[in-house]
């Protein structure tokens, strides 16, 4: 696959550098207007750095868009004549919809809207994809590539904003579970290391329970809470601070947030 990602920034770069430790690519263009800081990639095979976004178009197939909701519609206009029946069109960009860019590009094409989360770069995404009509016909593309970067599921993309929520922000949020548990480790006499390293692998093993049992979390719970036990001390004095209750209050505000953001 010739892959280019237009707007090697935060995103752009994990999903390159997941790229990169998959070999997923012939070839690789990496594309900003400052490539001062990215430019050590060239030491990959078969990877290019450059700011002309003519050029990495011409020479690619698949067309990663990762630049910020603000930058597209420019970048769109800029290389909607270079586009041909060759090129997928694949924009990460946050509530920008498909419509909008049929709109601009005037033209017939596939498009696919694909919204990865950071861990693209350890190859460990939840990716959420959806396409126009006429994006259906490559979508298996997108799946492709994203299936090696992590795991992906096809929705409509009247759901994209609640994926970008739950998926995208939501490392943010498991981020700061996992500092938070690793306070309270530290304050139980753990040093910071061991505490990070006991909170990081009892999440993991914790959604690898799910995962490969395919459980109801309540039922794991139930196998912890050891009746007058110490686990259900905790967690109903947790529930009493309303931890469940502030999770789903933070994830409807993000969700209001986002909302508003695509309306601009
Ligand atoms: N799914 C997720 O987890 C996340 C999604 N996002 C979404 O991804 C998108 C990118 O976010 P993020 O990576 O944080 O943003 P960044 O600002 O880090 O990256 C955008 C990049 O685009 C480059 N750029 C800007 N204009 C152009 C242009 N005309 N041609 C080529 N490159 C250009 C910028 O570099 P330069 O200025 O040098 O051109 C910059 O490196 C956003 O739409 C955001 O909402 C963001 C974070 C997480
Ligand atoms: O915070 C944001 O708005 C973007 C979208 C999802 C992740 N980062």
């Amino acid at each position: 696959m010739k892959i280019a990602i237009l707007g090697a920034g935060n995103l752009g770069l994990s999903i390159g550098k997941g790229l990169i430790m998959n070999n997923a690519y012939t070839s690789l263009y990496l594309t900003r207007r400052n490539t001062e800081d990215i430019q050590d990639y060239e030491d990959y095979s078969k990877v290019k750095v450059l700011s002309d976004n003519l050029e990495a178009v011409k020479n690619s197939d698949i067309l990663i868009f990762a630049v910020q909701p603000t930058q597209l519609a420019g970048i769109l206009e800029e290389i909607k004549d270079e586009l041909s029946e060759k090129h997928v069109l694949i924009s990460t960009v946050t509530g920008f919809k498909i419509p909008r860019m049929e709109k601009i590009l005037e033209a017939e094409h596939f498009i696919i809207r694909a919204m990865p989360n950071t861990a693209i770069a350890v190859s460990k995404s939840m990716t959420c994809i959806c396409s126009n009509e006429k994006g259906k016909k490559r979508i298996a593309i997108a799946e492709a590539i994203f299936n090696r970067l992590g795991t992906s599921i096809i929705i409509p993309e009247n759901k994209m904003q609640a994926a970008t929520v739950i998926c995208a922000s939501g490392v943010a949020f498991w981020m700061r579970l996992i500092r938070a548990t690793t306070q309270g480790a530290v304050q139980l006499g753990f040093d910071a290391k061991d505490a990070q390293e006991l909170s990081m692998q009892t999440c993991l093993g914790a959604a690898s329970l799910l995962i490969e049992s395919g459980r109801h979390p309540e039922e794991e719970i139930d196998k912890v809470t050891t009746p007058r036990g110490c686990t259900i001390e905790g967690l109903n004095e947790m529930e009493h601070n309303g931890l469940s209750s502030s999770l789903i209050k933070g994830i409807q505000a993000s969700f209001k947030k986002i909302n508003n953001i695509s309306e601009n």
